[in-house]
């Protein structure tokens, strides 16, 4: 049974639809995406999950709790790290923990929390005293410190410099060895590629595509590249009938082959055949961003972009 499922979820504010027609599961164990632009509904969806918000249609179950009727419940098994921390800039480290931990029933201990998140020398620090990275340690601490079996990060990393964005990635990697389900909203590309078993890509409201990062690229059927400067002239019809070529151009004196997986061997084959030499010979996998412009009609960036305010 799946630990979280949402079907034709939706929520407006006044005239605004946040979220149109959103449906996705999510299984035990899954570091589980959603992608999308800034204003694409992703952080409303996710607090319909957590029960912070009334949908205005659609059903949900967490854990197969209703997460407005089991609102209780559902707090003590399901931990949320929101984008904006609600904290006092005077409070300690440890008293926030300390507090966070009174609200549940069995807490974890916050000191091994403290340790492992990096910030066992900051227990005394005032929050306004952090850096970007320890007050986003600090925020997924507070989520963890009720031991949930669901743990929902919203944009965790946002502000962070490269170094404490892949630490704060492989944190997420250990929360999940430990079998807690996770959901990742995100905005950025190559953490959905990286940390995501399954990503769900929002773009005005609506679901428009969910799958693996492999398998999302797939879809958008660009494959590989192959780019190189002969050192003879080529045929490039004899190129495009191999097998796996889907499309060869000259760029000046480069030549470009896109095709599958087996094109690069028998480009190279044709080539070694002949005795040409490939000079500056690059292969280049289709990406993620390249699925996201083939299912939303634009890139991530630029929606990003025309949407921020
Ligand atoms: N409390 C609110 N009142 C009115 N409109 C809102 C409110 N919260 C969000 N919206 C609007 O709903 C739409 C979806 O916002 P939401 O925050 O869910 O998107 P998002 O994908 O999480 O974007 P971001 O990454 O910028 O947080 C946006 O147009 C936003 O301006």
């Amino acid at each position: 049974m799946p630990v979280i499922e949402v079907t034709k979820l939706r929520k407006h504010y006044g005239a605004t639809v946040a979220v149109d027609e959103v449906s996705f599961t999510v299984d035990a164990g899954e570091i589980f995406g959603l992608l999308g632009p800034n204003g694409a509904g992703k952080t409303t969806t996710v607090e319909c999950v957590g029960g912070l918000r009334v949908p205005d249609a659609g059903e949900i179950r967490v854990l197969g709790l209703d997460p407005q009727r089991d609102r209780a419940a559902l707090r003590q098994r399901v931990g949320m790290q929101l984008q904006e921390s609600e904290l006092p800039d005077l409070i300690k480290v440890w008293e926030a923990l300390d507090l966070y931990s009174s609200y549940y029933d069995e807490p974890a201990d916050w000191r091994l929390l403290l340790e492992e998140l990096g910030l066992a020398d900051k227990a005394a620090t005032l929050f306004r005293e952090l850096s970007g990275g320890q007050k986003q340690r600090l925020s997924i601490a507070l989520a963890l410190v009720g031991n949930p079996e669901v743990l929902i990060l919203d944009e965790l990393t946002t502000g962070l410099d490269p170094q404490a964005r892949r630490d704060t990635w492989s944190l997420v990697e250990r929360i999940r060895a430990r079998g807690v389900t996770v959901v990742l909203v995100t905005h950025l590309m190559e953490e959905a590629e990286y940390l995501c078993d399954r990503v769900a890509i929002i773009a005005g409201g609506r679901t428009v595509a969910i799958d693996t990062p492999a398998g999302l690229v797939a879809r958008a059927g660009t494959g590989e590249r192959i780019t190189f400067r002969p050192s003879e002239p080529v045929d490039a019809h004899l190129l495009a009938e191999l097998p796996g070529v889907t499309s060869v151009s000259w760029h000046q004196s480069r030549l470009v082959v896109t095709g599958s997986g087996d094109a690069l061997p028998a480009v190279t084959a044709f080539l070694a055949r002949r005795q040409i030499i490939a000079h500056d010979l690059r292969v280049q996998q289709a990406s993620l961003d390249d699925a996201f412009v083939e299912l939303t009609g634009r890139p991530l960036q630029d929606a990003t972009n025309g949407d921020t305010p």
